[in-house]
């Protein structure tokens, strides 16, 4: 079978992609992270009534246009208890931010632009009063009935916030994609385990686990299964019977003779889409359906597992999860002069660096084993080398693909060499 180009291989998965309709209505507090699955508006003005922004008194700008002007303090206004009356011509009202503006009154004089008279019953301003300043117009942030929010948005801190304001205690989301995640070999063991002296820790599942998490998936968890078809076979079964969206299995997707990933997948029922992308790390990633559920054979190589996650897993679950897909890709430019590639896409584990101009600069690690994770944990991002891309010279242009893309990076010092 041909390498499959990774474009060509994530188009074909996502194509095949339906985004799941079922939504949920949940509080608030349990909302982070979901996906909108229709608006968040407004079931309220904010803020409800003029609002002070600032300590001082509230008064008729015409009242004291010059300095020096005396008024007589009729009330107060704080945060939840407001004025009732109306100030007229000479009054004025001792205000606290966030109270109403009382009736009357076209602004607020900051307290340290006044003086208090006698036993405080009366002021004299120390500053030209404006009218208008400092008063927050009702409705300002936002108006009864307007979308807050937007179907389709993720709801992080900010929209989260902005939801609350609103006076929403529930909103709409989308159910969760629930991928089942199956980790095959004979060779592992938990963490916390001793291992045998044939025998590593299983540390695939903890990354994917973490990567799905984070895009708003739910995680089932089937375990460790040795390299048995029967045992693999169950497992899928259980997969299924939990109505998994999709089916991640890592290992066993190669050609060697302890490699039952595949034949176990095809005897459940598994119709084979595709397998073997030009790809460096990944090239034995399988994919297919077994009848609704998408499945994703990734192979074991840990640094391997993850780029294909990266790839194929993270796209498909945005496409189910009706949430907008990450931009991990940047342009960059390369910190050391890389060789020419073959037919292979390559992804080169790298550290980043921005300039003084914010450009990003890449520097591959000279080891790219797909089976270290100390380099795939320091790296922040994966130089991109299409196929048969020619050699590159320090400086050259390239691509790069974020491993976080909320992560500070590192900045390059002047007369610093890589
Ligand atoms: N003759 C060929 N051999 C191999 C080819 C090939 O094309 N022809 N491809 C190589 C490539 S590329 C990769 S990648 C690996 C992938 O093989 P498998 O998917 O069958 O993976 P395993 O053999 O099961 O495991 C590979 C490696 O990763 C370790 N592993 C497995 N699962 C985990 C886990 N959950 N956590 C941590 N580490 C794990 C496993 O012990 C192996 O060391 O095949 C090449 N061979
Ligand atoms: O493609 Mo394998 O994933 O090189 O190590």
């Amino acid at each position: 079978m041909a390498l499959l180009p990774v474009e060509e291989a994530q188009a074909r998965l996502l194509s095949k992609a339906v985004p799941l309709e079922a939504v949920e209505t949940l509080p608030l507090r349990a909302a982070r992270g979901r996906v909108l699955a229709s608006d968040v508006t407004a079931r309220l003005t904010q803020p409800p009534f003029n609002a002070s922004a600032m300590d001082g008194y509230a008064l008729r700008a015409e009242d004291a246009q010059q300095p020096g002007a005396e008024l007589a303090v009729i009330g107060q206004s704080a945060a939840g208890h407001g004025f009732c009356g109306t100030i007229a011509a000479g009054q004025c009202v001792r205000i606290f931010t966030g109270a109403p503006v009382p009736a009357g009154a076209d602004c607020v004089l900051i307290q340290e632009d006044t003086e208090k008279l006698g036993d405080g019953s009366r002021i004299r301003t120390t500053f030209q009063a404006v009218a208008g300043r400092h008063i927050r117009p009702r409705g300002q942030d936002f108006a009864e009935g307007s979308v807050l929010v937007a179907a389709g948005t993720r709801l992080d801190y900010a929209k989260l916030m902005l939801a609350a304001s609103g006076n929403n205690a529930e909103v709409s989301v989308y159910r969760k994609p629930v991928i089942a995640l199956l980790a095959t070999g004979d060779e592992l063991v938990t963490p916390g385990s001793q291992p045998g002296p044939t025998q590593i820790i299983a540390s695939n599942t903890f990354a994917i686990t973490a990567l799905a998490e984070d895009l708003g998936a739910e995680v089932l968890d089937l375990g460790l299964v040795p390299d048995d078809r029967a045992a693999i076979v169950a497992a899928i079964r259980k997969a299924q019977a939990a109505g998994a969206d999709v089916l991640v299995t890592t290992g066993g997707a190669s050609v060697g003779d302890h490699d039952f990933v595949q034949a176990a997948l095809v005897e459940a029922g598994m119709v084979l889409d595709f397998w073997k992308i030009a790809m460096r790390p990944g090239k034995p990633l399988m994919v297919g359906r077994l009848g609704p559920m998408h499945v994703l054979g990734l192979p074991g190589n840990p640094v391997s597992s993850m780029v294909c996650s990266l790839l194929f897993l993270e796209p498909l679950i945005a496409r189910l999860a009706q949430a907008p897909s990450l931009q991990r890709l940047r342009h960059a430019r390369t910190a050391i002069a890389l060789a020419a590639n073959d037919q292979r896409q390559d992804y080169i584990r790298a550290k980043l660096r921005t300039d003084a101009e914010g450009g990003l600069w890449a520097s591959g690690f000279p080891k790219q084993d797909s089976s270290m994770m100390q380099i795939f944990s320091k790296a922040d991002g994966l130089i991109v080398r299409p196929p048969h891309a020619p050699a590159l010279r320090e400086g050259g242009r390239c691509c790069v693909l974020l491993l976080h893309p909320q992560a500070p990076l590192a900045t390059v010092h002047p007369g610093e060499h890589y």
